[in-house]
């Protein structure tokens, strides 16, 4: 990439001198004016497309959801004889789905002709600017045989030019989008609401998050910290601004553990490494000592004992057998094991005391995490670097709380 940027504006120039000679100063501002245009058109004709898209995406899913919903309650919906409702329902939504895409589809179209009329009358401009000179008289003195040449050396300027011109552009665009490899998100004023709301939680948010800038997420109940997370995680969309992420989601990039714990079915092992089950489906026995080890760091050594291994049968619900504390302890026992750049944390010790809450952050930072959490505790600061307080109507404040 960084030799395209040394190399393209070198071969724009030179082409544009070759254009020169060959067509006059019509040419290369013909060839230019054309690209130009050409690119604006096709700007213009992506940009419904794209929210089109979206569009059609969210109609699918709620389509699908609606059979979802038939599916689970088919008993229920019978007891009611709602077989008629349900139906012009379900109808309802398939011929808004389906209008969508009828819609896309003809928008679609218009943006093929567009890019390939683009790439045809290409080809067709070098001939036209070149005939401009040959009929002006500029080449009477050459023989037929020069004037074909000519004719070709000029097509294949031209289109080279062109060519080149996109390829600057491209590059432009991926240095503009450039951003360093320890970020994980950039916000560039970004406004969000939640969807049933149209008051603004926040408005005009800009800020990085980078490995190794532990930041800390504070507001009262209800100002849009969790909210901020969907938005992050592209749950929820932004009403304005955006959110780049430059880190994958996943256990080896961003994880997030949610304020409510979430443990799978399954055995203790199986909560340990996941979602990695069916990546790793037999990590067997060679694991077991990483995994003992991150469950005595988050003082469940007992746990082991108490329901007989790593790989005994669960015939329980697990929710029913840990205290909420345990919960969590055990959630931050699977973030230690899968190791991810950044560990968002939302609330993920509120059930557990001072003392342990230090020590599982400790931990964190030990095994190399950027922590991004959420909560209300101000012992929590001193594990931050940076603090976002969400102060409610859209107002927020960052501030730093550690000198870098
Ligand atoms: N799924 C949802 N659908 C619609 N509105 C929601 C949804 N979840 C939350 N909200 C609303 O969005 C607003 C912000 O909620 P959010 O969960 O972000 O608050 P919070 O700052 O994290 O609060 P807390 O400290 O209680 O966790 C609230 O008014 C809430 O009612």
């Amino acid at each position: 990439m960084a030799s395209r940027l040394l190399i393209s504006p070198f071969t724009v120039t030179y082409y544009t001198y070759q254009c020169f000679n060959s067509a006059g100063w019509i040419g290369f501002v013909s060839i230019f004016g054309y690209f130009v245009v050409g690119s604006i058109l096709n700007k213009i004709l992506i940009g419904p497309i794209v929210s089109m898209l979206v569009e059609q995406e969210k109609l699918e899913g709620d389509f699908r959801f609606k059979h979802m919903q038939i599916r689970v309650n088919a008993e229920a919906a019978a007891f009611y004889r709602a077989g008629k409702v349900e139906h012009m329902r379900t109808d309802r939504r398939l011929q808004m789905l389906l209008s969508t895409q009828r819609s896309l589809m003809n928008k679609e179209l218009w943006l093929y002709i567009g890019v390939n009329t683009f790439d045809y009358l290409g080809s067709i401009l070098s001939y036209i600017v070149i005939a401009i000179p040959i009929f002006a008289g500029d080449y009477d003195g050459l023989t037929p045989g020069e004037l074909s040449a000519l004719v070709s050396k000029n097509a294949f300027v031209c289109i080279y030019l062109i060519n080149c011109a996109l390829r600057l552009l491209k590059t432009q665009c991926y240095y503009d989008s450039f951003v360093p490899a320890d970020t994980a998100f950039v916000l560039d004023r970004l406004s969000y609401k939640s969807p049933v709301s149209e008051e603004l939680l926040v408005k005009d948010l800009t800020l990085k998050i980078s490995q190794g800038t532990h930041m800390l997420v504070v507001g009262n109940t209800g100002t849009g910290k969790t909210s901020l997370l969907r938005v992050l995680n592209g749950l929820w969309e932004a009403c304005n601004g955006s959110v780049e992420m430059t880190t994958c989601f996943g256990p080896r990039g961003v994880l997030f553990l949610p304020q409510k714990a979430y443990l799978t079915d399954g055995t203790l092992r199986e909560q340990v490494i996941y979602p990695l089950k069916d990546i790793y489906p037999s990590s067997g026995s060679i694991d077991d000592e990483r995994i003992l080890k991150y469950l005595e760091l988050v003082g469940l050594s007992n746990l082991l004992s108490r329901i007989g291994g790593l790989d005994t049968k669960v015939d329980w619900n697990w929710y029913d057998v840990l205290s909420p504390g345990e919960m969590q302890r055990l959630c931050f026992a699977r973030l230690f094991y899968l190791q991810p750049k950044y560990a968002v944390l939302d609330e993920a010790t509120s059930a557990l005391t001072e003392e342990a809450e230090g020590q599982l952050y400790k931990a964190c930072k030990q095994l190399g995490m950027t922590l991004i959490s959420l909560g209300h505790r101000s012992t929590l600061k001193k594990h931050h670097d940076i603090m976002l307080r969400l102060c409610g109507g859209g107002q927020w404040e960052l501030t730093k709380l550690k000198e870098a």
